[in-house]
């Protein structure tokens, strides 16, 4: 399909359907910044690559703009009951619940590859903040000094050329200045600069004709002028009498707020049943009511969600993964349904695979990660520590177990600074062991504290860890960890897939 002047009408049919490659500039123009040999998916979000892999363990590699940087994600099939993996297998696909997953601008991968499970589970957009999916480009011909302005499709992992003019192949055109400024809102991609950078496109030079400036013309479109969200659920009344679930990511305050507010809306749209997916409940650490005055958030969040309204099915669902303090379970009240899943198995099954699966051991770093874990790993020789913080510092010491001659890996909720698997990492590699490994289900890591995590490469365990997985439930850390040894990730799309059977 061609179209030659910007401004064309997306078409779903042709999105359902075509696949592009784009092919690497000549060598001469190779200076001008914008993507060579980029894979260029118009189909339905990269679904196909996850739909041939769910009956075993795979490594997937998700293609970058240059392609030599893959996302190192490991996807399982679905752990949970017989029930819910015959509901997803295809061929009982009339058993299975019809679900409309709506997930928040920075779920986007984690929502694709949780409906690449099923069929049943259909991928939908909330309009964020005024945002659509074209970015216009302005392409110089070299041969005719022609200007064409294109509209390109944005997607997360792919900016794909939705028109390059008739009869013109896409080495004729050289991007010349790309336009920011004219976003449209009808699709539910947030780009950002580093999205668009990562793509070839030169963000620091696209000016907004209103303020010429780059950065606020991003800011311009991203939200209303006193700087609250934008928000709108398109065809909202396409989705009566539907289950739909919202997969939300609370990975700041800041954006908290747009997705309380489309959990409130939801519910209210005569849709039969919600589920709020929120895989990490992101209060709760280090909280500790000592003094009269200090507040537990973790309460007061679990009151946000509690009152998400009844939709005409009944009360929501919310399915939370490894939620830090025992205790945060029973912060929901009545009109909410807390559903607590766990990474676990997923660790258990990626163990299994490991060439020396007979001489894994689990650390617990402290008295409430053994609590938390210790049944659903109990097949597994355990080394208790014992933790106390002061101030900054983590003081860890084995009270029970012997780490000598063993892989050992140390499994918790979450990870933050770092500093009590780091601590936890030494004692261990004293007393004997030979091998360290970490998994935790929510690599948090404010501030890059991932990088304090060096990779042992086949040698000491004072040197690093051997493994450490993460789950993908704090999606901006699984994008700055990317092919990055230790770190591997292993997704929950199998397990919030199933979950979303119940
Ligand atoms: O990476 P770090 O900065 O060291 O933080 C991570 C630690 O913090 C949390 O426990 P916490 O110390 O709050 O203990 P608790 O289970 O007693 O609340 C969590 O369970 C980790 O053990």
């Amino acid at each position: 399909m061609v179209n030659e002047e910007y401004g064309a009408k997306h078409s779903s049919a042709l999105l359902s359907t075509a696949n592009i490659m784009l092919h690497p500039f000549p060598p001469d123009q190779r200076n001008h910044r914008f993507p060579t040999n980029l894979n260029c998916q118009l189909s339905d979000n990269g679904a196909h690559s996850y739909n041939q892999q769910q009956k075993q363990w795979t490594v997937d590699c998700v293609s970058s703009a240059d392609g030599n940087d893959p996302i190192h994600i490991i996807i399982k099939p679905p752990v949970n009951s017989t029930v819910n993996s015959l509901a997803m297998s295809s061929g009982n696909l009339k058993n299975a619940k019809k679900v409309c997953l709506f997930y928040a601008a920075e779920m986007e991968e984690l929502a694709k590859r949780i409906a690449a499970q099923s069929d049943a589970i259909e991928l939908r957009g909330i309009n964020w903040r005024g945002l659509s999916r074209w970015l216009e480009v302005e392409l110089r011909s070299d041969s005719k000094f022609t200007v064409r302005r294109l509209s390109f499709l944005i997607d997360d992992k792919f900016l794909a050329p939705f028109a390059l003019g008739r009869n013109r192949s896409w080495n004729d055109w050289i991007p010349r200045k790309v336009n920011v400024a004219v976003w449209r809102a009808a699709n539910n991609h947030l780009p950002t600069m580093s999205c668009l950078s990562s793509h070839g496109v030169d963000v620091s030079s696209s000016m907004c004709p209103l303020c010429e400036s780059a950065q606020e013309s991003l800011e311009h479109t991203l939200k209303f002028e006193d700087g609250f969200p934008n928000l709108s659920i398109p065809n909202a009344h396409g989705i009566r009498g539907e289950h739909v679930a919202f997969l939300a990511s609370f990975s700041s305050p800041g954006v908290i707020f747009e997705q309380l507010s489309i959990s409130y809306a939801l519910p209210k749209l005569f849709i039969s049943s919600f589920t709020l997916v929120l895989p990490f409940f992101p209060t709760g650490t280090s909280e500790r009511m000592e003094d009269e005055g200090d507040i537990a958030t973790a309460f007061t969040l679990a009151r946000f969600l509690s009152n998400i309204p009844i939709s005409r099915g009944g009360p929501t669902s919310v399915v939370i993964y490894d939620i830090h303090a025992l205790q945060e379970r029973f912060y929901f009240d009545d009109n909410v349904l807390p559903c607590f899943e766990s990474g676990i198995p997923l660790l258990k099954s990626r163990l299994q695979q490991l060439p020396d699966s007979d001489n894994i051991s689990i650390a617990f770093p402290d008295d409430g990660a053994w609590k938390r874990f210790h049944k659903q790993l109990q097949h597994f020789p355990m080394i208790i520590c014992a933790k106390v913080r002061e101030g900054d510092q983590r003081i860890v010491r084995i009270k029970e177990g012997d780490p000598k001659g063993r892989h050992v890996v140390i499994v918790d909720d979450l990870v933050q600074s770092g500093g009590t698997l780091i601590e936890c990492q030494k004692v261990l590699a004293e007393h004997g062991a030979t091998k360290v490994s970490a998994y935790v289900t929510h690599g948090v890591f404010p501030k890059r504290s991932w990088e304090r995590f060096a990779h042992d490469k086949g040698g000491s365990p004072d040197n690093g860890l051997t493994y450490f997985w993460i789950t993908d439930s704090c999606p901006l850390t699984v994008k700055e960890v990317k092919n990055k040894p230790p770190f591997e990730v292993l997704s929950l799309a199998s397990s919030i897939a199933a979950t979303l059977q119940i």
